[in-house]
């Protein structure tokens, strides 16, 4: 199985939800926490790339250079990337993101309209970035147009290349039989970029990594425009069930989300409630119905429910063992506090 490279883009396709009003100090503090989760790539900027703060698009709470610079400040390891839409994004103002920090560029055109980004792709390679073939509305043509678009990426000098599910439309067999064709065809990497507007985006991210993608996209608690992304702690939860090797730390993108994302969607207004703990009752394997029991246990004893819960799965707990998750709550507490 071939190692998958996680790129998450809370801070830019995110952007969408929070109507781009993400602070400075958002930006330094979910850069932190998702290059202390493993992430590979941070994408930043405008919801709709960058220069797209405008009467258009919305204009953004700050420019994108100071907030790559913010995001930048606290990276060591993780490659900062933008996203530029030719004709909205330019070569100068990539030069400048450069400046700021970015390190790598996502070059996004409609799906068949690659050639629109030979200038920009080849531009961001002159200057040492990291660069993706970004087909937008993947959807809307067949698998061999998408190709031949994928192919004039490539001749450009992109790393990879992305088919990516704009509108959330993509039926699992549809993203199967369109990144097979790219997988197949194209000597570089392939990625996948979905949205959740079918309940579909974790699922078809799989079936692309089925299908030979190694690239995948997530947002933290599935932030992102429409109905979002696939969220990031689902992807690396699934992906260690299923034993694919990635950089990604599963405890920390939930505490990136919980405890840096969730208290700042909270503050611009919208109320999100974390039921990030609730995914490890699947992560685990263990009755839905002891999230309520583990959580009390852990507040009770000052033990993390998550721990609690892989605990009671490593034991096969049932339903009817609910006083079991006390009995893990104490011991957990005592082992602490050794
Ligand atoms: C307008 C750019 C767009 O949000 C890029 C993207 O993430 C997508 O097409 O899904
Ligand atoms: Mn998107």
């Amino acid at each position: 199985m071939s190692k998958i490279f996680l790129t998450d883009t809370t801070l830019r396709d995110g952007s969408h939800t929070v109507s781009h009003q993400f602070t400075l100090e958002d930006a330094a503090q979910i850069a932190g926490g998702l290059e202390a989760a493993g992430i590979d790539i941070i994408e930043i900027g405008h919801g709709d790339g960058l220069i797209g703060s405008t009467i258009n698009y919305g204009f953004g709470r700050h420019d994108d250079f100071s907030l790559i610079s913010a995001a930048a400040s606290q990276l060591t390891k993780s490659k900062l990337a933008v996203l530029l839409l030719p004709g909205i994004g330019t070569v100068e103002a990539l030069k400048m993101a450069q400046k700021a920090g970015a390190k790598a560029v996502r070059i996004a055109t409609h799906v068949t309209e690659a050639d629109m980004g030979e200038e920009h792709v080849k531009a961001a390679k002159d200057m040492g970035l990291f660069v993706v073939g970004f087909l937008m509305m993947a959807h809307m043509t067949d698998a061999e147009r998408l190709t031949e678009e994928a192919l004039k990426f490539e001749s450009y000098g992109a790393d990879v290349v992305y088919a990516t599910d704009s509108g959330g439309a993509m039926l699992p067999e549809d993203v199967f039989e369109k990144i097979s064709s790219l997988k197949k065809n194209l000597k570089i990497p392939v990625g996948h970029h979905a949205h959740n507007n079918l309940g579909l985006a974790v699922s078809n991210s799989l079936t692309a990594i089925e299908a030979g993608a190694t690239y995948i996209d997530g947002c933290l608690s599935g932030l992102g425009a429409g109905a979002g992304n696939t969220p990031t702690e689902s992807l690396i939860a699934v992906l260690n069930k299923m034993g694919y090797e990635h950089n990604g730390d599963l405890y920390k993108a939930i505490d990136a989300s919980e405890k840096i994302l969730i208290p700042s969607l909270n503050n611009k207004g919208l109320k999100v409630n974390s039921q990030l703990d609730a995914m490890i009752l699947g992560y685990a394997g263990v009755y839905s119905s002891f999230l309520l029991h583990a959580r009390r246990a852990g507040q009770r004893f000052g033990v993390d429910v998550r721990d609690i819960l892989m605990e009671a799965g490593r034991r096969k707990a049932v339903g009817g063992q609910e006083d079991w998750l006390i009995e893990i709550a104490v011991e957990l507490a005592n082992q602490k506090s050794k």
